[in-house]
């Protein structure tokens, strides 16, 4: 692709949300096979679709709801009539069932999990390379009851007749499994038959594009006018620190904030690290002491993130005083964060300091270039536009910091401890070549006390929990197999060197159904 074309002239597939849980997964599935793709709300009308420029096809996503309830998530009739093909996932089937005169009911035969599809209509272009039985993951309890004018059945499942269907005139296809997720065992083959045979498209899309687009995007809105960029030193805001210097140059100012709520010496090794690199202006702001009088006692876990999450902003509204005409903030914010903090069809699971936790008078207009990807994307796009190995894949640190891995109230006692005790984990993990093998890695402190023995004398005292995950997005994780030994060392480690810590456990629950932070 040249620099010169635009997002509008890429080939793309649009995902139409109807919030279910994997729909994200939906588009980074299609991006990897080469094909851009972008989830959009439900509510966007035919016209307004199209507007988005060369759309190849549209997925209907699966969603919660069921498709007769009273306020069900819609769709523009007139999708149906644009002329290019359309792939409905469960709800999204349903909901094309029930559009095209077809009906949708309650089954008493609820399905959930991995089974057995048989292949009815091997010919089917959707179906092409795939065997006669195929593993995939049922999750629904509607049923489709009978199917519009036009559609003939594809296949079926023990419990559902109408496991998948098309109408090859028109280009429509529903699927009532979920191709997107890893458990429908050749799930992206089928994707990859509807991107590519049935809608067309050529999968000239690389990291590259992605790249060169945001670039122009970035100079077209910002044209001669000032950006701050929030810039941590993970690498979510590096990255987005190197696209802005390459598009705005010296328009750019990062801030990177010191809240008091970092880890142990990482304000000098962030400015070391990054400090004067890639010709990067970054101002260093000390704001210890209004973050942390703005938290006394405060404990619950959402009140928290919104007040740093509003203090951040703060802190760079007067930055931006100082400056001057700046009407831009940049963040390194990710899909996860977006989906996290709460969508109209998905629910908060936590608010983001930098989404959900923004301030309801803000003022700039936001800059978030990697919104619409995850995390291995975006070391993807770091890998891709030159940075070192030790920037792409520094384990993420939350904006919230060690005021999320003290649960309850924050107080400076309670920092010192849960500081000293993740350095010493890191230390340890470092030492024992572990650092590749772990996605993130962390102590968290949960605030209540129990009893324990030292020297003879009876103590009463907090308890240290590590919290170490595999992950490739973050979405969801597995709690890391680090060994014993290294887990025994630690665990002395901890209680011999930080004050106040009698005991230390190890946290075993992936995501879901726990979450990767404790707050
Ligand atoms: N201490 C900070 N100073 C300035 N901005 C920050 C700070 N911490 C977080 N931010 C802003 O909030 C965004 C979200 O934080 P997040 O931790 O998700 O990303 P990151 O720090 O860039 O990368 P990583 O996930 O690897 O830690 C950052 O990209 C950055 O824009
Ligand atoms: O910048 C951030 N601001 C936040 O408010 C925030 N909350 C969680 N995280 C990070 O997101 C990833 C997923 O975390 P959870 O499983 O805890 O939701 C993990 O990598 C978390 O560290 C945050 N990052
Ligand atoms: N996963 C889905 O999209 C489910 C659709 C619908 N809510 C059902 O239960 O059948
Ligand atoms: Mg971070």
């Amino acid at each position: 692709m040249s620099v010169q074309q635009s997002m509008q002239d890429i080939e793309k597939i649009i995902v139409l949300d109807y919030g279910s849980q994997y729909n994200q997964l939906i588009t980074r599935r299609i991006r990897e096979l080469g094909v851009y793709s972008e989830l959009l709300s439900h509510r966007l009308t035919a016209e307004e679709i199209m507007a988005k420029g060369n759309v190849k096809g549209i997925i209907l996503s699966g969603g919660p709801m069921s498709v007769y309830a009273d306020g069900a998530f819609s769709i523009d009739d007139a999708v149906f009539e644009l002329g290019i093909p359309v792939l409905g996932i469960c709800y999204g089937m349903q909901l094309m069932t029930f559009k095209n005169g077809g009906v949708v009911a309650r089954s008493d035969k609820r399905e959930y999990g991995q089974q057995p599809l048989i292949i009815d209509k091997t010919g089917s272009p959707i179906f092409a390379g795939l065997e006669k039985e195929e593993m995939v993951l049922m999750s629904h309890s509607d049923r489709i009851e009978e199917i519009p004018e036009g559609f003939q059945v594809t296949a079926h499942g023990e419990n559902s007749p109408v496991a998948a269907f098309e109408n090859p005139e028109k280009r429509f296809y529903g699927f009532q499994f979920h191709p997107e997720v890893r458990a429908s065992v050749h799930g992206t083959d089928m994707l990859r038959n509807f991107v590519f045979d049935i809608c067309g498209a050529s999968g000239s899309w690389t990291m590259a594009d992605f790249i060169d687009i945001k670039i122009k995007e970035i100079r077209q809105l910002v044209g001669d006018g000032k950006v701050l960029l929030g810039l941590s030193g993970g690498v979510d805001s590096s990255v987005v620190g190197v696209l802005l210097q390459k598009a705005i140059g010296d328009q750019l100012t990062c801030i990177f904030v010191d809240h008091g709520l970092l880890r142990k010496n990482e304000a000098e090794q962030v400015m070391d690290t990054l400090g004067g690199k890639f010709g990067l202006n970054i101002i260093k702001v000390d704001a210890q002491d209004r973050f942390l009088d703005k938290l006394a006692g405060v404990s619950d876990p959402e009140k928290k993130r919104k007040i740093i999450g509003n203090e951040f902003v703060y802190v760079f509204d007067d930055e931006a005083q100082k400056i001057k005409d700046v009407d831009y903030l940049a963040q390194g914010t990710l899909y996860t964060d977006v989906i996290e903090s709460g969508t109209e069809t998905a629910q908060t699971i936590k608010s983001h300091h930098n989404v959900g936790g923004l301030p309801e008078d803000m003022t700039f207009s936001l800059i978030e270039p990697l919104n619409t990807l995850f995390k291995d994307e975006v070391r993807a796009v770091g890998t891709e536009l030159g940075m070192p190995h030790d920037i792409v894949w520094r384990q993420p640190f939350p904006g919230p910091g060690l005021a999320i891995r003290i649960i309850g109230e924050v107080t400076p006692e309670k920092l010192e401890i849960v500081r000293e005790s993740d350095a010493i984990l890191r230390e340890e993990i470092a030492k024992n070549g572990l650092e590749g093998d772990i996605w993130q890695y962390f102590t968290v402190l949960p605030g209540f006390k129990s009893v324990g023995v030292m020297g003879d004398e009876r103590t009463y005292d907090y308890t240290i929990g590590i919290r170490a995950v595999t992950s490739i997005d973050g979405m969801t994780s597995e709690w890391a197999r680090i060994p014993y030994d290294v887990l025994d060392v630690i665990s002395k480690r901890i209680v011999n060197e930080c004050s106040h810590i009698n005991r230390v456990v190890l946290d075993i629950t992936s995501k879901p159904p726990a979450t990767i932070e404790w707050e």
